[in-house]
């Protein structure tokens, strides 16, 4: 079993919620990484790194990874920081991962940039961006295709997810 689609990026690109629609259209299950955390320590992930700190929230979250892309054969959010261990970049290799790309602009306006997201915590918007720049090459590293959302509703990014994965298949289908 393995996902058909992975989704990858910064928070408040909408990794989960275009998922949740995705899932839908395909007629497939979804699953997300923050919420498999959440369910397995029954704890907020707030909570996780105010408990327990970054790291060990990390170590739950590799886990959760790699769980996920053994048993889920649907549609697969990650969260945001997923891809920085080495370790999930492997386990990610020859999957059909999406990198939903957004600009602070766009991200600050979906997310407030605030509630319940522990690494943004102070400054949101200057440590988002900071983030951001330190992340892009990784996210666009282990993305198969990267699909931009500025300025596109749920739906549109549904739909600009869907061209691009048609769009690869077509080119397995030629190569
Ligand atoms: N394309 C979009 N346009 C407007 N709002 C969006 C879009 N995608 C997501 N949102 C909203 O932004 C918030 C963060 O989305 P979420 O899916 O949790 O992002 P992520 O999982 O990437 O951090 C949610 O309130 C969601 O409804
Ligand atoms: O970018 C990150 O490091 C994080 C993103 C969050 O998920 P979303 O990207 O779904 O918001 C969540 O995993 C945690 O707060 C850490
Ligand atoms: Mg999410």
């Amino acid at each position: 079993m393995s996902p058909s689609v992975v989704i990858i990026g910064p928070p408040g690109a909408g990794k989960s919620t275009v998922a949740r629609v995705l899932a839908q259209r395909l007629g497939q299950q979804v699953r997300d990484t923050d919420a498999d955390v959440e369910a397995a320590q029954g704890r907020t992930i707030s909570e996780i790194f105010v408990d327990d700190g970054e790291p060990a929230f990390r170590e739950l979250e590799h886990a959760a990874v790699v769980r996920a892309l053994e048993e889920h054969d649907g549609v697969l959010a990650l969260g945001g920081g997923a891809v920085l261990d080495p370790r999930t970049q492997e386990a990610l290799r020859g999957h059909t991962v999406v990198f939903l790309d957004v600009r602070i602009t766009d991200a600050a306006a979906r997310i407030g940039l605030n509630r319940d997201r522990p690494l943004l915590i102070g400054n949101p918007r200057a440590q988002w961006t900071i983030m951001m720049d330190a992340r892009r090459p990784v996210y666009t590293e282990v993305a198969t295709v990267r699909v931009a959302t500025d300025g596109l509703g749920v739906e549109e990014v549904a739909d600009a997810v869907q061209a691009a994965l048609a769009e690869l298949t077509e080119q397995e289908a030629t190569s």
